[in-house]
């Protein structure tokens, strides 16, 4: 279907919007009154800009209490209208947006509101203009969409729909089973918006929190598709009102809302992309770092051994059972020092994982070209981490460890086997910047089918610390997704790689024995757990001495330590235990504290 976006869901001016809407694949916009008034140039040049980029313009909007008990007011609206009208002419929009009145002027039978509408309808008709009439979840009287459609039956005339908007219907709780049972054609038009499911005022939850379909709590798509069903064949527009991305850079947060209606309508049943390829599992995770010496120490003390030395770059294999490292000494921010720069995503099928990448626009990267290297196609996650399709060890595919050489005379050689009992990676936590999160979240989940979770916030010592876990439906594929503030407001940008252990105990007792520093812990933290738990005796000294968290939901436990931070980057060690289904969020905070004051005391705080 075609696919516009209102201008109030862009940061900048209303030209710059225009390039990136256009740029970013929609074929048209709503045109947001406030942007239009604000503009530099005016409705014509607005006119021949958005023609010269090939977009339409779907709607004008919004017309604001329009209904009114009293005369005067009527008469006023009527001629603030006819204004509206040449404005709308001359921009070349036929679909002006009246949305219900918020007054306390509004008439209180809806005889008198569709009386009205009609004769705003017959006004607007004369110049070609037609009316699409919305209910605000907080208008006055009409508030919900079946109200407003039944004021529109009622004034029945040409000119005159119902323009439905899923956030109001979707916040309200109203079922949106009733869209079917309105005729197609008098649904003028459908804006779309998800949000957060949050307890709160809805006119602030609306014009703070909304975001992109997909990447909320509402069914969207299902809504959609009812007024698809009904028979609407207008646009899909996104109308969505929120802080962030009014701050973040145009271009990009449009192909996000390009990526969320490609998605929506695969959702929907509209469109069928190419299905998505689920990861299995990591294959490897990269890290770059100027100096690896660091690094190479750390995953020395944690038990992995350097297994291969790549043919032509600086970069090493390092692997513990199934975990795979892999130190890149080149290609380091060197401000930042090491930095989780990859993630190897074991896939079955990687060339349609990369078709379906590219239906949704996520930036496919150009392959690795040394002539020996194994061709792996790779795309860019929304924070700059690459994402390289891998097929480990299967015959007909590329296979990257062949560009790997052994390495069994490396110092801490003696290959996986003298391992300190890692088995896999359980997760790998990124994070993101703050303006970025959503857009991540929808990224992994439309890109590669994984399955959000809840989003959590947390307090921060410096802030909020937000978290959103995808994952594949096993559990074998797991990223977390964060945004951690620093002191003094600024974004910290630490990343870790989390390792799977059937026995933290004697893991975290080896890693201490070879050297490895496991992040303090305070001693407060323990009391706490002793207060929350009952442990057989012994167990919480234990948990104590070893600097190891616990958490535990319906499901199993869940034991975890951290190193030292090394430059962005810290290893997690983990256990789960009978099915747990989170990442020890209840310890967050205790973590991120824990690891401030242990920059504070290393003097590395930034
Ligand atoms: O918040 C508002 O005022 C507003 C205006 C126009 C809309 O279409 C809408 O959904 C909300
Ligand atoms: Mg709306």
């Amino acid at each position: 279907m075609r696919k516009s976006i209102a201008t109030v869901s862009l940061s900048g001016s209303l030209p710059e919007k225009l390039t990136a809407v256009a740029a970013a694949g929609f074929d048209g916009v709503e045109i947001f009154e406030n942007d239009l008034i604000a503009a530099p140039l005016g409705p014509g040049d607005i006119r021949d800009r958005a023609a010269d980029l090939g977009l339409t313009i779907d709607l004008y909007q919004p017309f604001r209490d329009f209904e009114s008990t009293s005369e005067k007011a009527l008469a006023g609206s009527l001629r603030r209208a006819e204004r509206k009208f040449e404005v709308m002419e001359q921009l070349g929009a036929d679909l002006l947006l009246v949305c219900s009145s918020t007054s306390p002027d509004a008439p209180e039978d809806d005889d008198l509101t569709a009386a009205q509408l009609r004769l705003l309808a017959e006004r607007a008709g004369a110049h070609g203009i037609r009316i699409a009439y919305e209910a605000l979840a907080w208008g006055r009287r009409v508030n919900t969409y079946d109200h407003a459609w039944r004021i529109v039956e009622a004034a029945d005339h040409p000119a005159l729909g119902t323009c439905l908007d899923s956030f109001h219907i979707l916040s309200r709780g109203s079922d949106p089973g009733g869209i079917e049972d309105i005729p197609g054609e008098k649904i003028f038009f459908l804006q779309l918006a998800d949000a957060p499911l949050m307890a709160m005022d809805v006119l602030q939850w609306s014009r703070h929190y909304r975001c992109f379909p997909g990447q909320g709590g509402f069914d969207v798509a299902g809504l959609a598709a009812r007024a698809v069903r009904a028979g609407y064949r207008g646009p899909l527009s996104l109308e969505v009102f929120n802080d962030v991305f009014r701050q973040a850079d145009a271009g990009r947060t449009a192909v996000d809302a390009m990526r969320s209606l490609l998605s929506l309508e695969e959702s929907a049943g509209i469109a069928s992309p190419p299905a998505p390829v689920v990861p299995s599992g990591v294959a490897f995770a990269e890290l770059a770092a100027a100096d690896t010496e660091p690094l190479r120490a750390l995953l020395g003390a944690l038990g992995f051994a350097r297994t291969g030395r790549h043919t032509g770059k600086p970069v090493e294999l390092w692997e513990q059972g199934e975990a795979r490292v892999l130190l890149n000494a080149a290609g380091a921010d060197r401000r930042e020092g090491p930095a989780l720069a990859a993630l190897g995503l074991e896939t079955p099928d990687p060339a349609a994982a990369v078709r379906r990448a590219e239906s949704l626009l996520a930036p496919v990267l150009p392959r690795r070209r040394a002539p020996r290297d194994a061709q792996l196609d790779a795309v860019a996650a929304p924070d700059g981490t690459e994402l390289f399709f891998c097929r480990t060890g299967r015959p007909g595919h590329p296979d990257w460890r062949t560009d790997f050489t052994d390495d069994p005379g490396a110092p801490d050689g003696g290959g996986p086997g003298a391992a300190h009992g890692v088995t896999r990676i359980d997760h790998v936590a990124l994070t993101q910047p703050w303006h970025h999160f959503d857009e991540a979240s929808l990224f992994y989940r439309s890109v590669l089918g994984l399955r959000p979770d809840e989003s959590m916030d947390l307090a921060d010592p410096y802030g909020l610390f937000r978290s959103r876990a995808v994952a594949n439906s096993g559990g074998t594929l797991r990223i977390a997704l964060n945004v951690a503030p620093g002191p003094g407001g600024r974004e910290t940008r630490p990343q870790h790689v989390a390792l799977a252990t059937g026995d933290i105990v004697a893991t975290a007792r080896r890693v201490r024995e070879r050297g490895g520093a496991l992040l303090p812990v305070p001693g407060n933290y323990y009391n706490d757990l002793d207060a929350r738990y009952d442990f057989p005796p012994g167990d919480l000294d234990t948990l104590r001495e070893l600097d190891i968290l616990y958490d535990r939901d319906e499901y199993g436990e869940f034991y975890h330590c951290y190193t030292a931070t090394v430059g962005r980057v810290f290893f997690e060690l983990v256990q789960r235990t009978g099915g747990y289904r989170g990442y020890g969020a209840a310890n967050a905070t205790v973590r991120l504290a824990a690891q401030h004051t242990a920059e504070l005391r290393a003097g590395t705080a930034r």
